[in-house]
């Protein structure tokens, strides 16, 4: 699914009242339909609902919304508030649509804001995507009022005060919902760990916008759902046999760190290759051997670390990373697999902290190598960045420049192309927040360029197949539970 900026949003609105052909207030209604739709499942008719409204399009959604909410039972009472500003014009018909129904009770001054009984549930419309300046004066103080409440809130479209596509300040007043409804597609903004906070647990509902327009319009930033990344998978033919599916080499491991090569290699094995070498330092055969009877082991000539090269014809990718240490030989095995690769590579973990530290390394990554950073290697590698959409931007101008493919882990990790175009992951949660589970990460990506998928599908499918085999985990053993090697015992396409 595409994710538009503000302006594209307003422009598929634009293209879809055009050319479905619909009024824009016919638009609204659809809108504020599905947003009832959700509300409807999620609250029963009992709870009282309070709606506040700004004066745009957003407040426009949110006088439809009490309107049809009140036609369908519930108690419903709407606060309009008086700030500087015209009305939109499909506000206004919605303002003279609610009059039979509902009379708003309008906030001129904070002293104006009323005491909100427990059972309520607060629909914020003050502002949704023309957010163009932060909040300020009466409004602020409504935000502020709002978030000081025990009630639950629901934001229509996005938080009050949250920008679609740009950093907020540190200090900008928004909307702290518990769910937010947006129309149509995501928002860059809810991909941000920073905007947590403003977005609750947040929900599409489609709204019927244009196709074609989704379509024919590009876009830099994506979200990888079921359907986007299913239709990444290659089937398993019938006639096929173990070397269909590429033999894949971990360098992995060393002393006290062999877990992080098990955890790789098992994951590697459960991700569909046909052949897997461990490369490991000599303490770690015994552990390979009897922890990964399916894999077969090269050991090192070194107790403790990986210090020497394979020989690399017999592969078709390596991963190279999990467990490995910085120790200076490690360091120029890095840069001879650097110089000597001919087949697809991914770079995690203390590999990339070596290249973090011996930058002249950089300029030899092969087009298309896959590195996984958390945020903290990211920034040894791209250095600091003000905030989340500026991390963003230098990873962006970082896969651009290098010609890599970068998986910037987290929730919603960004997996960004070497043409800087962003797929964020939908799948993964906070139980996965645990030692290990980006070892198994690195095991299931360099399986899948072992059987020659794309690198940018091997990234994107990898990312969410780690996700979703982690939600499995959780729902079966609860996220506090759960540790990496749930992650790969859940494993399954
Ligand atoms: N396309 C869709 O998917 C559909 C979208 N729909 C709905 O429309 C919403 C977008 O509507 P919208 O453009 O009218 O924006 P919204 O935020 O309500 O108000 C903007 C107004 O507020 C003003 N303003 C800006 N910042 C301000 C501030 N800090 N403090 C005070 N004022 C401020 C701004 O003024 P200006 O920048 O022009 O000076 C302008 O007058 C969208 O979120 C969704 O709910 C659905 O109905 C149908 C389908
Ligand atoms: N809160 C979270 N929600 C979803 N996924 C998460 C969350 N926290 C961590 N993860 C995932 O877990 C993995 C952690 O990787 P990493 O930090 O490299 O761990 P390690 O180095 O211990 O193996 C990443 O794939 C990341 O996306
Ligand atoms: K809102």
């Amino acid at each position: 699914m595409k994710i538009f900026n503000a302006q594209q949003i307003r422009d598929w609105d634009a293209y879809t009242i055009a050319h479905e052909p619909v009024s824009s207030l016919d638009l609204m209604e659809r809108a504020s339909q599905a947003f009832v739709k959700w509300f409807c499942n999620q609250f029963v008719q009992t709870r009282p609902v309070w709606v506040f409204c700004g004066k745009g399009n957003n407040g426009g959604d949110g006088l439809a919304i009490a309107r049809i909410l009140s036609t369908g039972g519930y108690d419903v009472q709407v606060y309009t508030i008086d700030y500087p500003g015209k009305a939109s014009a499909d506000y206004s018909a919605n303002l003279e649509r609610l009059k039979s129904h509902i009379t708003p009770t309008q906030i001129a001054a904070i002293t104006d804001f009323p005491e909100v009984p427990e059972q309520v549930v607060c629909i914020d419309a003050l502002l949704g995507t023309g957010l163009s300046r932060p909040v300020e004066g009466l409004l602020s103080e409504i935000i502020v009022k709002l978030n000081s409440l025990t009630n639950k809130i629901v934001s229509v479209d996005i938080a009050s005060g949250l920008y679609t596509d740009q950093s907020n300040a540190q200090d900008d007043v928004i909307v702290k919902p518990h769910f937010t409804v947006t129309f149509q597609c995501p928002k860059l903004s809810f991909m941000m760990p920073q905007n947590a906070h403003f977005t609750g647990s947040w929900h599409v509902v489609p709204i019927g916008l244009s196709e074609e327009y989704a379509q024919q319009t590009p876009a830099s930033y994506y979200f990888t759902e079921k359907k986007a990344a299913e239709t990444r998978i290659q089937p398993r033919q019938k006639f096929s046999h173990k070397g269909t599916f590429g033999h894949a080499l971990l360098v992995a491991g060393s002393f006290g760190k062999m877990g992080a090569a098990v955890l790789s290699g098992k994951a590697c094995l459960r991700s569909g290759a046909g052949l897997l070498t461990m490369h490991v330092p000599a303490c770690g055969y015994e552990i390979m051997q009897i922890s990964l009877p399916e894999a077969m082991t090269t050991v090192d000539k070194h107790e403790k670390i990986n210090t020497q090269l394979p020989e690399l014809d017999a592969y078709s990718a390596v991963g190279i990373g999990p467990g490995i240490g910085k120790e200076q030989p490690t360091v120029e095995l890095v840069e001879k697999l650097l110089d000597t690769i001919g087949v697809p590579l991914l770079i995690d973990a203390d590999a990339l902290n070596i290249l973090s530290e011996n930058r002249q390394l950089l300029d030899k990554l092969p087009a298309k190598t896959i590195l996984t950073p958390h945020p903290k290697e990211f920034q040894r590698l791209a250095g600091d960045s003000s905030n989340e959409f500026e991390r963003l931007e230098a990873g962006r101008q970082f896969a651009i420049r290098h010609q890599v493919i970068i998986c910037l882990k987290g929730a919603n990790t960004a997996v960004i192309l070497s043409n800087g175009d962003v797929h964020f992951n939908s799948t993964g949660n906070a139980g996965m927040a645990t030692g290990g589970t980006g070892d198994v990460l690195s095991g299931i990506i360099t399986s899948l360029l072992a059987q020659k998928y794309p690198a940018e599908d091997a990234a994107i499918l990898g990312v969410y197949e780690h996700g979703l085999a982690g939600d499995r985990a959780a729902a079966r053993r609860g996220q506090s539970a759960l540790i990496a090697s749930d992650v790969v015992e859940y494993l399954g396409w």
